[in-house]
């Protein structure tokens, strides 16, 4: 379990981290999510104690990081992949940590085994490609068989096949009641890896919340109908009091706030053939879009354009009001 309480930092006027205070369990991955620049970084450096904080503090099993007897037998972390010493091999630089740390030499043909690198073990890894980088940081974090594992942009660079692979993997160690705690930009991947999110925007907690939650919470569900009847349909559904919104683009109809079983019923009713009728939920990625929508500080703007002062990319078209969401009212 990790535990921060008010946890703060500012470098100079800037506060990158801002009174953050939440629990990462075992027995579930964590996504931790937040827009370029929001403090995930940072917050996962204070926990590694290699940052100081201005304020709060962060527990890893109830103690300072500092205070753990022999730290990477608790936690494991995979913040930088380049951290490695490039003149050394991957077997070496694995061994030097071993042997600081009071951990068999036999773990560390162990740990090559598991991620892949058992046939580059003695090449230097100064050599190696970004996937076989991030596959040796991660080497290192399973290293002392720590029962809590942080990754920061674990699957940065690696190939579909290695993206899988950190997918089980990740669920495997939480499955074993482990606690583990990722970062990730790639919404698809996160989306089918974490359990729990986490969500900050300007150093500030936006979300507490599970996966389910968090997507039900910050995106708009609706049905999509395609009929080749579509006015006689759209006659059918305003008698009975619901509003049908026609989408050129797809030839659909859009209707909220209705199950698709009374849909279908009110179709069959009327012997309106349907060709689809289809509940629609956003997708991680524009939950996540909505919510931090107002806490983006890099925007990309379209050649040519200029958005207006404090405009975000993705504004959200329904909704508004960012609070944070906290699991069981905190
Ligand atoms: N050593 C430092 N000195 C000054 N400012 C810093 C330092 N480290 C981070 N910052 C600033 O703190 C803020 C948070 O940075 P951080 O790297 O933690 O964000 P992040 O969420 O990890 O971003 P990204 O997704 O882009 O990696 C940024 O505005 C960054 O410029």
């Amino acid at each position: 379990m990790i535990e921060l309480e008010g946890l703060t930092k500012r470098f100079g006027a800037k506060t990158a981290v801002d009174n953050l205070s939440f629990q990462v369990r075992p027995g579930v991955v964590t996504g931790f999510l937040g827009p370029n620049g929001a403090g995930k970084s940072t917050t996962m450096r204070m926990m590694l104690d290699l940052d100081n904080p201005t304020n709060g503090t962060v527990r890893i099993d109830g103690k300072h990081y500092r205070d753990l007897t022999e730290p990477l037998k608790h936690i494991g972390a995979l913040l930088d992949a380049k951290a490695m010493h490039g003149g050394r091999s991957a077997y070496n630089n694995l061994l030097c940590l071993a042997e600081s740390n009071r951990i068999p030499r036999s773990r560390v043909a162990e740990v090559l085994d598991l991620v892949g690198l058992t046939p580059v073990a003695k090449k230097k890894s100064k050599g190696f490609s970004l996937g076989m980088g991030q596959r040796l940081g991660i080497a290192s974090a399973l290293l002392g068989d720590p029962e809590i594992l942080m990754f920061d942009e674990p699957v940065n660079g690696l190939d579909p096949e290695g993206i899988l692979w950190i997918r089980n993997l990740m669920k495997g160690l939480a499955a074993e009641g482990r606690t583990i705690f990722v970062s990730s930009h790639l919404m698809s991947e996160m989306a089918l890896t974490a359990d729990h999110l986490v969500v900050i925007g300007q150093g500030r907690l936006l979300a507490d919340l599970s996966m389910s939650d968090f997507i039900q919470q910050n995106s708009r569900s609706y049905v999509r109908l395609r009929t080749p009847q579509q006015e006689r349909l759209k006659d059918v559904l305003h008698e009975a009091g619901i509003d049908a919104v026609s989408v050129p683009a797809t030839g659909a109809l859009e209707i909220d706030g209705v199950p698709a079983e009374r849909l279908g019923e009110l179709a069959a009713q009327h012997q309106i053939v349907l060709h689809e009728l289809s509940p629609q939920r956003a997708s991680l990625e524009e939950a996540f879009m909505r919510m931090t929508a107002d806490s983006v500080e890099y925007h990309a703007h379209a050649p040519g354009t200029t958005a207006p002062a404090g405009a975000a990319t993705a504004a959200p078209a329904w909704g508004a009001g960012y609070e944070a969401t906290r699991e069981g009212g905190e």
